[in-house]
């Protein structure tokens, strides 16, 4: 490398150039970073190891029940401090690994999974993990920093300070590069700051691992290389970065400490990614010159060079053996002395896939100025990658501080983790959730405006229309009409939004619950209490039979009887019922009419046409409050229900 070549990477981010400390050729490099990427404020969290053994993942097929086996006795192994990748043709079963690593697959697994050596305690473990999925899963109409502050609110404990979250806030946005971006709407952010602040999100209660499915996906080459710098920037705090990739370019396939490979549901190859040309060399599988290792290995377990399965599961053990230095194949040592060094051959495909530029990081950090990611990170980071291929010795002691707050593996597990099941109070989450909805209801246009406009409008209508009939004896079935359609139209309103709004929010719903931000319950009482989600389940579909059982289009006495019982579920019926009572009920005197015969004069008469005459308004609301709560059960279960299938 070429004095040049390092001061120009060097100097984008004030590090310092120690030129007086050359010896014996190799260059001593003082790193001086231009802000501060400690994450010491956050909690501290121990380190954790994560292992599985001979898992096998069954599931039943079609009609017949036929049994189709997507994990084959996998076993693996993955290390805090390290970036791993999971890769594999499409199909070889890369996200049904992920899913089981990360708890969201808990049924008809086969085999067993250790936490630092002890077998995994779920509900510990899904405290200790973030699972960041593909599509971030945000919501569109809240500020960076407001999302911050929910995050905050729900996932650190409430004896924690407000000045103390603030600054766990201000820590990780200002380490993720984000700070700036505090006022802008999530929606606005472009693909790499919204990847961020996914991760920022999660961040907030310093999980020692974290999973991530597909990071890069929808990002270009070099917000990609940002993404996984930020990756390789949190595995080296200390913790556990798992991630499912398909295909990476070579030189963000050099960035990933650990590999993963499966094929049919087997694994091809575990260990460092340096190691893995030379491993395949050992088995006469040659990355030929100028290709990507990560593309060979992908199209070795595809067949596309013979069927190599069977051998590489056998030399990697199924994922029992592990690759991290030549001595963990020693076969390579005859192929060496044979074929010159494999190793050689690794080197030399990544330096002709990088054009062999020892500044080839350079470039990525004039995207600072983007606000991708920090500089000073991406330097370290690059600096870090490149140690090893350009021999600079980099004083330990200078070493950028990037995370302090993780215990080293042998911490106890449950350290600084509160024994409930969520680390605040469903109160707490109630009332947190509950003003984060208000504060994105009243920012969405579509809910707010649109529904508000669609009142009034409808509201001056039927003023007009039904104006000043309420007192005459010649309008009286003009009048139930008014009131039989106010009720329709609240109900279909609130519905119709419902059934929009629903399968948006359950995504972001599915994320947050996962990652233990809240309960599931809160989510259907916000919803409740916001009057959108009524209804979800049962109202759609009973509402049309309902309609016909109100009272309004048929009278009790005309109803066959084996039908009668249907009234009596009628929420639509409790409901006309109520306001024709409150209405015509109570004593209400004669009203006015004009003309020489009026039938509902009396308004005991309408009640009594209506069969409303023992009709008990109590019993209206009592019997709305309870189909009310028999409805939120419902709802809950079913929301239950759904989540478990969606896994
Ligand atoms: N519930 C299921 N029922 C039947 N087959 C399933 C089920 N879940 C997964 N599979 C099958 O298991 C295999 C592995 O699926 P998986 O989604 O894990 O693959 P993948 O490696 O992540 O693929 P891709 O890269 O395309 O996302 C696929 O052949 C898939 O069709």
């Amino acid at each position: 490398m070429t004095e040049a070549n390092e001061s120009s990477s060097c100097s984008v981010t004030n590090n310092l150039l120690d030129t007086d400390n050359r010896k014996n050729g190799a260059v001593r490099v003082q790193i001086v970073p231009s802000q501060p990427k400690t994450l010491s404020h956050l909690p501290t969290r121990p380190a954790v190891d994560l292992a599985f053994h001979n898992l096998t993942y069954r599931v039943k097929e079609g009609r017949r029940n036929n049994v189709k086996t997507i994990l084959k006795e996998v076993s693996g192994r993955l290390r805090s401090g390290e970036l791993t990748a999971i890769m594999g043709p499409s199909g070889a079963g890369k996200s049904t690994l992920l899913n089981i690593l990360t708890g969201y697959k808990t049924t008809n697994i086969e085999g067993s999974i250790t936490m630092n050596g002890k077998e995994r305690n779920l509900s510990q473990f899904r405290k200790l993990s973030a699972y960041i999925m593909q599509d971030n899963q945000l919501h569109a109409n809240l500020t960076v920093e407001e999302a911050m502050h929910v995050a905050a609110s729900l996932k650190l404990s409430q004896k924690v300070e407000k000045s103390e979250k603030l600054h766990v806030i201000k820590e990780i946005l200002e380490t993720l590069g984000l700070d700036e971006h505090r006022p802008t709407l999530t929606r606005n952010l472009s693909g790499g700051q919204q990847k961020r602040l996914s991760i920022a999100l999660e961040l907030v209660n310093n999980p020692p691992i974290m999973f991530f499915d597909e990071p890069t996906s929808g990002l270009d080459s070099s917000t990609c290389f940002q993404c996984v710098s930020l990756l390789k920037f949190l595995a080296r705090g200390g913790r556990t970065i798992i991630c499912t990739i398909h295909q990476p370019s070579a030189r963000l396939f050099e960035m990933f400490d650990q590999l993963y490979t499966l094929a049919d549901g087997q694994c091809v190859y575990q260990g460092n990614t340096k190691q893995l040309v030379p491993f395949l060399g050992t088995l006469d599988l040659e990355c030929p010159s100028y290709h990507n290792p990560a593309s060979y290995i992908i199209e070795v377990a595809c067949g596309e060079h013979g069927d190599h399965t069977r051998k590489l599961v056998n030399a990697i053990d199924n994922g029992k053996r592990d690759i991290r230095g030549e001595l963990d194949f020693p076969a390579l040592k005859n192929k060496k002395n044979e074929n010159g060094n494999a190793n050689a051959n690794l080197k030399s495909n990544y330096d002709k896939l990088n054009g062999n530029s020892n500044n080839k990081y350079a470039d990525n950090l004039n995207l600072g100025g983007n606000g991708l990611l920090p500089s000073s990170m991406v330097n370290d980071i690059a600096k870090e990658t490149t140690t090893e291929t350009i021999k600079i010795n980099v004083e330990s002691e200078k070493e950028p501080e990037v995370n302090t707050a993780l215990l080293p593996v042998d911490g106890q597990l449950d350290a600084g983790l509160s024994p409930e099941r969520y680390p605040t109070s469903e109160f707490h989450q109630f009332w947190v959730v509950l003003k984060r909805t208000l504060l994105f209801s009243r920012r969405d246009w579509t809910l707010m405006y649109l529904r508000l406009f669609a009142h009034i409008l409808v509201g001056f209508l039927i003023g007009a229309l039904y104006y000043d009939i309420g007192n005459d004896g010649a309008k009286v079935l003009s009048n139930l009409g008014f009131l039989f359609f106010n009720m329709l139209f609240l109900m279909y309103t609130s519905m119709t939004i419902t059934i929009l709004s629903f399968p948006l929010e359950m995504p972001v719903l599915l994320k947050e619950n996962f990652n233990r931000w809240y309960s599931l319950s809160v989510g259907l009482v916000v919803g409740a209490a916001m009057n959108v989600q009524n209804g979800v389940f049962l109202a759609p579909v009973m509402s049309v039979p309902f309609l016909l059982f109100s009272g309004f289009f048929v009278s009790f006495d005309a109803i066959p009887i084996y039908l009668r019982w249907i009234t009596y579920l009628s929420y639509i019926r409790y409901g006309f019922e109520g306001t024709a009572l409150a209405t015509y009920s109570y004593g209400r005197e004669k009203l006015k009419c004009h003309q020489v015969y009026c039938h509902f004069k009396s308004p005991s008469t309408t009640l009594e046409e209506l069969d409303m005459l023992d009709a008990n308004f109590t019993l209206d609301i009592v019997a709305l409050v309870v189909i009310f709560v028999v409805l939120r059960i419902a709802a809950f279960l079913f929301l239950r229900w759904k989540l478990r299938t969606t896994r």
